[in-house]
């Protein structure tokens, strides 16, 4: 470039001068330069089974948590600058659904079918004692769990439920709620087991 056209910037009476220019301002602008960004494809990303647990990279005297959350609907309310400890991650495998067994599919079967939760005319007000739940515990059979003091008729779910069979199966026969908000307590279970609503539990008769 020509220095004697420098006068010729119309801006440069504003830029300040060395002196005006901080120390520290300085030493930030040092440190930018040394910040490399990689934009690649990250191996784990896109694959929802990944039990990474989540990067930490420092930078000057900040640091911060890197996590991938786009394996999870779950909405994550974390600050990008807070350090999360490392928990256990669990693995939550999607089982993809057969034809005719989507979430949308189980919503239609429950406004059509006239009993799902097999009450036989009997009421789903019921108090229901422990012990009548773990008789419901057989395959084939109806089987029941309870989820937050009510008690459900899960067999027709089974084919449905998006985590699999084998999983729903853990909360046969038992009370599956620390299971359920193990794994997903932002399911509303409610609305998508109400026509399986077979009683509530009578927790008078549950040992404490
Ligand atoms: C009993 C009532 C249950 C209902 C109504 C239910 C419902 C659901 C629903 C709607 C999903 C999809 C969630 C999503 O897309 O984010 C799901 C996924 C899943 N559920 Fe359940 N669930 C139940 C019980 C259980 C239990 C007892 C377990 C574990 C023992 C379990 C394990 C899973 C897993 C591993 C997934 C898949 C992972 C994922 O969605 O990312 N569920 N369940």
């Amino acid at each position: 470039m020509d220095s004697s056209k420098d006068d010729d910037f119309t801006f440069s009476s504003v830029v300040p001068s060395d002196s005006e220019v901080s120390l520290e301002a300085k030493d930030l602008a040092s440190r930018v330069d040394s910040i490399t960004l990689k934009d690649s494809l990250h191996p784990q990303r896109n694959n929802p089974l990944s039990k990474a647990p989540p990067k930490e990279k420092t930078v000057g005297s900040l640091s911060f948590t890197v996590t991938d959350s786009s394996s999870s609907s779950k909405p994550s309310n974390e600050s990008s600058s807070e350090i999360i400890k490392a928990r256990k991650p669990i693995t939550r495998t999607k089982v993809p659904f057969e034809k005719g067994y989507s979430q949308m599919d189980w919503l239609k079967l429950t406004r059509t079918h006239p009993d799902l939760a097999g009450l036989k005319g009997e009421s789903n007000r019921r108090l229901i004692s422990m012990d009548e739940v773990k008789k419901h515990n057989k395959t084939g059979d109806s089987m029941w769990t309870v989820l937050k003091g009510r008690v459900y008729n899960i067999t027709p779910y089974m084919n449905f439920h998006p985590g699999g069979v084998d999983m729903l199966m853990k909360a046969v026969g038992r009370d599956g709620t620390l299971l359920f908000n193990k794994y997903h307590a932002w399911v509303s279970y409610d609305i998508l087991l109400e026509k399986c609503l077979v009683g509530v539990l009578d927790d008078t008769k549950v040992k404490k």
